[in-house]
Formats: structure tokens, sequence, C-alpha cells
């Protein structure tokens, strides 16, 4: 199958979370199962490994009404799968990808509707017969719409079918349509305008010929009102052409047997090196080493949807125990000063690195004993995942794929990989941390056991792929 694979960030080149890691491992697994893939992204300023690129177009053009935007395209090898950078510098030329720090760029809507249909002409462009466009998130959530409207009767996409996968339903693309010429002037449908507003998700729901989420648990939430950010009602109408696709784990970047960025590397049957990354980690956090201490790590964008609200007001009680905490991510300023306010005052327990950082991460699901992400919703997460493939047992909530890969101690002894708690509210979330700690110096047999079942757990990418592949062909 020819297909186009559409994404805002794909890891190695630009990345500000999950949907990265999901744009580079999908399509190369898709490309191992003999699919012939293009993905296209733009290309940022900060767009990584920009120097093994080479322009194969320039000067091209899309027209919207009486608007004319000219991109140029880089290609870029990743992995032996064509990736198509489209070059807009008015755009894509800043210091961010979707804002300067903390506020979004005015124009995302305008970048994200040019970066759009300048995929879909791309695909004109190089004479690629599609057969499936996949798009992922609000970024490219119009590409649907896009195709029925512009180009249903263009040589090369005219039969093509529109995957649309959700990887955050929170992230809608709402905008005033004023405030994006190019869908103005391109045309929208009054149906799809409320007091002067559009809604691209929304659009994608109607549109797309099949709808995937990131887990199964994920598919059945954005069907019911409480976990569908609103959408209940479209998702349900939808609901034989969505498919829950668990993400896979890319292993080749997470495998402590050969992970570059660890001090140390290990493995299920010698796990001393994990010893050595805990040292290093309590090194680096500043924190007194000492292998007897608890670890709990987290690596994740500082916001409401990660449970920092009601992880917060009971942060304190949990560093009034024996334990340790190293945190790194970025988000809302209000959640990371109070964190900064915690890490000053308990220096010896808690340490906070407000910054992206890829290098810590790894060290973090490496050295700690175990990965904290009580999300409030959760549409699969990989960092549990990353973290299984560590050795490091997860604490998270019973939602989304965090409810489909991880079993809690109490609810099966035999098959158990971490802890897990249900309620979104600080109490709940407190005791599951403490049943936790209470099993690292209670049971620490039990609780080397499930280490070594967490570190032999595996979610490819090859499943994951083959399942995609499995909603394009019921496509034809
Ligand atoms: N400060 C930091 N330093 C270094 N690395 C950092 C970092 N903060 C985050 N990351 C990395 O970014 C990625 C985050 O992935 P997640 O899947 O957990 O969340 P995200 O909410 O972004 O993705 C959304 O899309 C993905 C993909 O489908 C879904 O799994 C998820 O549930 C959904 O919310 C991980 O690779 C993580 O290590």
């Amino acid at each position: 199958m020819n297909i186009l694979f559409v994404s805002s960030e794909v890891e190695d080149l630009a990345k500000t979370g999950g949907l990265a890691d999901v744009a580079k491992a999908l399509p190369i697994a898709l490309s191992k199962l003999d699919q012939n893939v293009k993905i296209v992204t733009p290309f940022y300023r900060t767009t990584a490994n920009a120097d093994q690129a080479k322009t194969v177009f320039e000067n091209l053009e899309v027209i919207a009404g009486d608007l004319r935007y000219y991109y140029s395209v880089k290609e870029i090898n990743l992995h032996g799968v064509t990736v198509y950078a489209i070059d807009q510098g008015d755009f894509f030329d800043r210091e961010g990808i979707y804002s300067d720090g903390y506020d979004a760029y005015a124009d995302n809507g305008e970048r994200f509707a040019f970066f759009s249909m300048a995929a879909l002409h791309l695909a004109h462009v190089l004479q690629f017969k599609v057969d499936v466009v996949h798009c992922n998130d609000w970024h490219t959530a119009l590409i649907p719409y896009f195709m029925k409207k512009h180009w249903h009767s263009d040589p090369y996409l005219s039969e093509a079918k529109s995957v649309y996968t959700v990887h955050n339903g929170a992230f809608q693309g709402v905008f005033n349509l004023e405030q994006v010429p190019f869908l103005l002037k391109s045309g929208v449908d009054h149906q799809y305008v409320h007091h002067g507003m559009v809604n691209w998700v929304k659009i994608a729901i109607q549109h797309a010929d099949k709808l995937v989420a990131v887990s199964p648990s994920y598919a059945q939430e954005l069907q019911t009102d409480l976990g569908s950010h609103h959408l209940g009602d479209l998702f349900r109408q939808r609901s034989a052409d969505i498919t829950g696709v668990l993400n896979g784990c890319d292993y080749s970047q997470w495998d402590p047997a050969t992970d570059e960025l660890l001090p140390s590397t290990y493995n299920a049957d010698d796990m001393s090196g994990k010893a050595f990354c805990k040292a290093t980690l309590q090194q680096q956090s500043h924190l007194p080493v000492d292998d007897s201490i608890p670890i709990i790590g987290m690596v994740c964008r500082i916001t409401d949807q990660k449970g920092f609200f009601y992880l917060l007001p009971i942060l304190e009680n949990i560093l009034h125990h024996n334990v340790q905490i190293v945190l790194c991510g970025t988000g809302d300023p209000q959640f990371v000063g109070q964190l900064q306010e915690l890490s000053e005052k308990y220096r010896n327990k808690f340490y906070f690195l407000n910054d992206f950082s890829l290098r810590f991460a790894h060290l973090i699901t490496a050295g700690s004993d175990f990965f904290l992400m009580p999300s409030l919703f959760e549409p699969c997460g990989l960092n549990q995942m990353y973290s299984l493939a560590y050795g490091t047992l997860p604490i998270v909530r019973a939602v989304g794929g965090l409810k489909d890969t991880i079993v809690d101690y109490e609810a099966d002894p035999e098959t158990c990989n971490g802890f897990v708690f249900h309620h979104p509210e600080p109490e709940d979330l407190l005791s599951c941390v403490l049943k936790a700690l209470l099993f690292y110096y209670e049971y620490p047999e039990v609780f080397n056991t499930v280490k070594h079942r967490a570190i032999k757990t595996r979610f490819t990418w090859d499943a994951a792929a083959q399942q995609y592949l499995a909603v394009y062909n019921s496509m034809k």
C-alpha cells in the first residue's frame, strides 16, 4: 500500500511529546511489513538532522482563494523511510514548534491548515498514488475534509482513504475562522462554523474513513460523556468505524541492554547495572546516594492531564516518608512554580529538572524503582511501557492505555507489573503510592520477581503496525 503519513512532529526531527514517538516508530514498522510509507512533517528551525536534509522541490505553490502560499520540500532519510519536510519559513522558521514558551502561536491554525493542504499537494507533485492518508491529532485533522472537498478528482488522491488517529482528544484545534485565512479563503462549509469558530477534530471525526484511538480503552472512553473531551455524541455516531490500537514501545531506543544514554547497561539476567544507574541518578539529582531508599521517577509534560492538580496536594505527604522523587518536565507555569518551591524545601528528597532532556529521561527511567503516572486521562501513555522495559514499576491510574498495560498486584499477583489506583483524587493516589512503598520495604523478594517480569514485557510496534494494516485493508 502507498501510505502518506502526516504528522506535526516526528522523533529524531522535532518532538514535544508522544505523537513524535509514534510518528517515527509506526511508519518504520509499516515499512518493515513491506508497505510504501512516506512521512510528511514541517521543517522547523529546530528540526534536528537538518544537515542531512536535501532540497527536492522549491517554489511549490498552494492556493486558497486569492491567497498564494509558497514552500520548498526537504527530503530526509529516517531509518529507511523517506520524510518530506515542508519548508515554509514564515510558518516554521521559529524558535518553537507550537509556542515560544507557554503561549501558543496566534497563527497556529493558519500554519497547520496550510501544512495539511501542502501535504496533499505534495502527494500530487510526487505523483504518489495514495491508498491511505494517515493523519494524526488536531494539526492534521482538516486533511480528511480537504481530501473530499479539494482533491476528489485528483489522479493521485481521488481513491485515497483517510485514517485519523486520536493521540490526545483534548486538543481539538478550535479557531476563530477569521484568524485562519487559509481556511476562510479555501472555503469551509457553514455547518462546521459555530459562532465564527471551527473545531477541526469535529470535522475529522465526521470525514475520516476510519478513526483510531491509541488504546482499546481510550477507544471506549471516547464514546462516553466522561472520557470524550465533550465529543461523545460525534464519536458514538462513528462507533462502527473506531478501533483501538495500542501503541508499541520502540525497543531500539528504549532497551536497557543497549541504551547508549545510560551510564551502565543491564538486562533481565543481570540487573546490577540498574543499581549503578540509580546511584548516578541520585548523584546528578544532588540527592543522597543510597541504594536502600526507593526512588519514584516522573517524566512528562506538566499539565492537568498528567494529574498534577491532585498530585501536588499530597506531594509533601509522600515526601515525609523515606523516599526520593525525581521529576523532569516542562509545562504549566503555576504547577512549575509550586514544584520548584517544594524541591527547594525538600532538597534532600525531591529533585525537579524543569527541562526537556532525553538523556535525563532515560536516566530517570533506568535509575528509579517506581515510575509515577497519575494521569487524569491517558490515551495510551508510552512512559509506562518504557519503565517496564527498564524494570521500573509503574504506579498509574486505571485510565486509557494505562489500564490496558498495567496490572495491579492485588488484581492479580501472578501477572501484576505495577500499582494501580482508580479515582483521580489525592487520597486514592496517596494510598496507592504508600502501598507501593510498603511493598518495596516489606516484600523485597516479591518486588524483585515483579521487576523481572516487568523487564521482559513486550509491546511491539510490529503488532501495532499489523493492526493498522488491518484498519487500512478494511477500507478497500
Ligand atoms: N521533559 C521531558 N524530557 C524528555 N522527554 C520527555 C519530557 N516530557 C515528555 N517527554 C517524552 O515525551 C513522550 C511523552 O509521551 P506520552 O505518550 O506519555 O505523552 P503525550 O501526552 O505527550 O502523548 C499523547 O500521545 C501519545 C502517543 O499516542 C499517547 O501515548 C499519550 O497518551 C497522549 O497523551 C515520551 O517519550 C516522554 O519520555
